[in-house]
């Protein structure tokens, strides 16, 4: 509005400025001049103002082109710790898998031996007391032979679960090898052992499989040993294996004891 109004007074004067009606008039050279150098500034103005505008666009521009660049790579960055964090999870995964492998049985879950002897030697540097029950199943040879390989891993699936479910949540089963497993009943003595071990051989007894119109069972005989203060675990193993032999020998379907 305001520059409307300086154009029409512009126009207005230089009309006058021209009409040869005010040409010797004393103001007349004087106003030309106010006249020159009002337009002079004028345009100093326009052009100063046109690069300012032109400075401010440039600059929007330009801010707008590093907020573009952020936001790239903040999502770049995010995209990285979304790979980064299921690379992690993954390779979490993978190494509990792992341990798993290598620290149980595939067959029946079961510890495997490695893991039960990491944990005795653990118990044994603690001085802590413990008794060790082999458990080896009677005749198993023959329920393969029988019924095949497949019945056989089923019967060995069914008593680990009953064997499982029967212990205290401190002891440990573990798959000591084939048909065998050892016992680890910590700070336990040889007669409770015995009773514990006695209730699991009679429980195992009743554990049945099916197979077409047949219903398997199995006996189970078993050797103890109570750990002796400073001896290696392996020993406490062999005289649990010594007992066992004993068992076996004794007519299976038992549990026996080293002698101290
Ligand atoms: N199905 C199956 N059989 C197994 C597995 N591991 C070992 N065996 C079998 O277990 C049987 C053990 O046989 P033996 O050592 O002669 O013992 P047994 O027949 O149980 O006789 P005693 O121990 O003397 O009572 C063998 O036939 C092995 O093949 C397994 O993972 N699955």
């Amino acid at each position: 509005m305001k520059d409307d109004h300086d154009e029409a007074l512009l126009a207005e004067i230089a009309t006058l400025l021209d009409s040869s009606e005010h040409a010797g008039h004393p103001l007349h050279d004087a106003l030309q001049r106010l006249y020159r150098h009002h337009c002079e500034q004028r345009g100093q103005m326009h052009r100063l103002i046109d690069i300012s505008d032109r400075y401010q666009l440039l600059a929007m521009e330009a801010r707008q082109v590093t907020q573009q660049r952020y936001e790239r790579t903040l999502r770049r960055q995010r995209k990285l710790s979304r790979i980064s964090d299921g690379y992690q999870a993954l390779m979490h995964e993978r190494n509990k898998a792992l341990r798993q492998a290598s620290t149980h049985d595939p067959l029946t879950e079961l510890p495997n031996r490695r893991l039960i002897c990491e944990r005795l030697e653990t118990l044994v540097a603690e001085h802590r007391a413990f008794t060790l029950a082999l458990l080896d199943i009677d005749h198993f040879k023959r329920i393969n032979d029988h019924h095949g390989h497949d019945v056989g891993d089923r019967v060995l699936v069914a008593l680990t679960q009953a064997l499982s479910a029967s212990l205290r949540e401190y002891d440990l089963c573990a798959r000591w090898g084939g048909e065998e497993f050892l016992l680890l009943l910590v700070d336990t003595d040889r007669n409770e052992a015995s009773t514990i071990v006695e209730r699991l051989r009679s429980r195992l007894s009743k554990v049945t499989v099916r197979t077409g119109q047949q219903t398997i069972s199995v006996t189970v005989s078993a050797g103890l040993s109570q750990h002796r203060p400073g001896d290696p675990h392996h020993l406490t193993v062999k005289r649990a294996d010594q007992a066992l032999l004993k068992a076996k020998r004794a007519g299976r379907d038992r549990i026996l004891s080293d002698s101290l």
